[in-house]
């Protein structure tokens, strides 16, 4: 319950980053000809080269000591024994108990061997994936099922959403899976346009059954059923649920055998494991969710039994905070060099964003230092096209992971190869950059004159020495996946666990919803709004005016 600026560790790495700050990474390359050698590590299908970073040995070493200074150990001990790490909500943190079930006899949480939940609603799950595959779930006309529509949002939706695209090798064509998220009518009224409402099966999933956006669009999709043919009685052949309540799913017409249940000790945002899996399960098949979450099971067990100096979290997260509290780095960049995982930075992004977007100690003391950055990405190479220019010749240190796979799923022509290039080439540029003698040289080899070369030459410095992660993988297949995100999930942790945070509640989100529901009143009434901001207020009356 300590600032992490009262370990002695913290002391001893900011006088180190001075150190380190006339030193290049090429330089240390030079120095150590067995530097990418040593720099390399595995796990769960995974190789780590993070030898494109602003560290030595004594980098290293510093950062190992901090991690165990600030009780990792501890904290990893008690995150597997279910101890209620969660303090302000003062719950357990058990998403890895959602992949041990497999492979894990018990675990016992306030009395209860929680894997036995966890089993019976896998089994209940099979049988719903098996069910509608089959052919034997029958929609109210006695149709067979074509569709499937997720409707949730955040933890409910992202983590899904993307862990079925990654897998889209793997989709079976016989259901069609569809996700609902926004409360944009646009959303769902894309969706629904396609849709034929005797074969479409709708899973609302929340945790909570009381969030806005999902039941909004849970509602449409019940009423555009009964206007289409559907009756009351027949709501339960089409609308399942994944929630912890069970008395309002039951309450808007789910049959209780189609309730899949949550439990409070998963957070939203790593609850893709769980039943919000579904879609998932559906798409690609209950074999392959089992398949990615025993990778998710492997990269726990590294995070939980290897020495810090080889477990990939442990080296990630500490040196995401090397360069956040000793090099001001404000955001981090995902950049998959994979089609597939292309929306991977947006759940990543929750992840990390609503785990460790936090300024209080566990103890409730303001935080004394930076804590979760900012989060972003995208697919490789289109970055290269859009904002690679800013992490090259940018004023900012954005460290990076690049995350590729050795062998694609649809191979053509040269064009894996050159993907691969590319990956490659972006870590290395953003290291190694270009000097003004070069730019000038390039430029006179081109044929510029001498006031061409002067005038052009500054401009086309690279300053390198940016720092990047590269994350290697034979293929991206479930269980390589469910590792990858297993992998991110506890880098947020050990970060989390350094900067003395609570990474598992989010009080910060509660406020917009009160907001929300005090300003959708106003919108909809005559409501006076002289208490209001004059910005709201003067937004509230356009709105109104536009409607009338
Ligand atoms: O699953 P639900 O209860 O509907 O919650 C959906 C999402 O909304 C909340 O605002 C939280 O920020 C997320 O962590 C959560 O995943």
């Amino acid at each position: 319950m300590r600032s992490p600026t009262e370990l002695t560790t913290w002391k001893k790495l900011a006088d180190h980053q001075q150190e380190m700050n006339s030193i290049e990474m090429k330089s240390l390359f030079e120095a150590d000809p067995k530097r990418a050698e040593k720099y390399t590590t595995h796990a769960a299908g995974w190789t780590l080269d993070y030898a494109k970073n602003r560290a030595n040995e004594k980098t290293l070493s510093l950062l190992t000591d901090l991690v165990k200074e600030a009780g990792l150990e501890d904290t990893i001990k008690g995150m597997f024994s279910g101890a209620h790490i969660n303090n302000t909500e003062d719950r357990s943190v058990l998403h890895i108990a959602l992949r041990a079930s497999q492979a894990q006899e018990s675990l016992m949480v306030d009395g209860v061997n929680v894997l036995e939940e966890v089993r019976a609603t896998l089994k209940q799950m099979e049988k719903f994936v098996a069910q509608l595959h089959s052919g034997e779930w029958k929609g109210h006309t006695g149709k067979t099922i074509t569709d499937v529509v997720s409707i949730g949002i955040g933890g409910s939706y992202l983590g899904p959403k993307v862990v079925a695209e990654a897998l889209t090798p793997y989709k079976k064509d016989d259901i069609k899976v569809h996700f609902v998220a926004n409360i944009d009518g646009s959303d769902i009224t894309g969706k629904l346009k396609q849709l034929n409402p005797e074969t479409t099966v709708f899973v609302i999933s929340s945790k909570t059954f009381g969030t806005l956006e999902t039941l909004s669009n849970a509602n449409a999709a019940r009423d555009w059923f009964l206007s289409h043919g559907g009756s009351e009685a027949s709501v339960s052949k089409h609308f399942a649920a994944v929630s912890s309540n069970v008395k309002k799913a039951v309450a808007f017409g789910m049959a209780k055998e189609n309730i899949f249940p949550m439990w409070d000790w998963v957070g939203g945002r790593y609850s893709l494991w769980s039943a919000i899996g579904l879609p998932v399960a559906i798409a690609v098949g209950m074999d392959n969710f089992y398949e990615l979450l025993d990778g998710a099971h492997q990269m726990d067990e590294h995070f939980r039994t290897a020495p810090f100096e080889e477990n990939l979290p442990v080296i990630m997260g500490a040196l995401g905070v090397w360069y956040i509290n000793f090099h001001n780095a404000q955001t981090h960049a995902l950049i998959p060099y994979d089609h597939y995982l292309r929306a991977m930075p947006a759940h990543i992004q929750q992840l990390d964003m609503e785990s460790n977007g936090k300024a209080n100690l566990l103890n409730g003391d303001g935080v004394e230092t930076d804590t979760g950055p900012i989060i972003w990405g995208g697919a490789g190479t289109n970055g290269q096209h859009a904002y690679h220019q800013l992490l090259h010749q940018g004023t900012r240190l954005v460290p990076v992971d690049f995350i590729a796979p050795l062998a694609s799923h649809n191979p053509i022509g040269e064009h894996h190869t050159q993907l691969f290039a590319n990956c490659l080439s972006q870590s290395q540029a953003l290291m190694v950059g270009k000097t003004l003698e070069q730019a000038e040289q390039e430029l006179r080899d081109a044929g510029a004159t001498t006031d061409q070369v002067a005038k052009i030459a500054p401009h086309k410095v690279i300053k390198g020495n940016r720092p990047s992660n590269t994350l290697l993988t034979d293929k991206m297949t479930p269980a390589t996946v469910g590792a990858l995100i297993a992998l991110y999930e506890h880098r947020t942790f050990v970060q989390g666990t350094i900067w003395g945070i609570n990474s598992f509640d989010q009080w910060g989100v509660e406020l917009g919803k009160v907001l929300g529901t005090d300003i959708f009143n106003r919108l909809v009434s005559d409501s006076d709004n002289s208490a209001l901001d004059a910005s709201t207020q003067a937004l509230i009356k356009a709105f109104k005016k536009a409607q009338a």
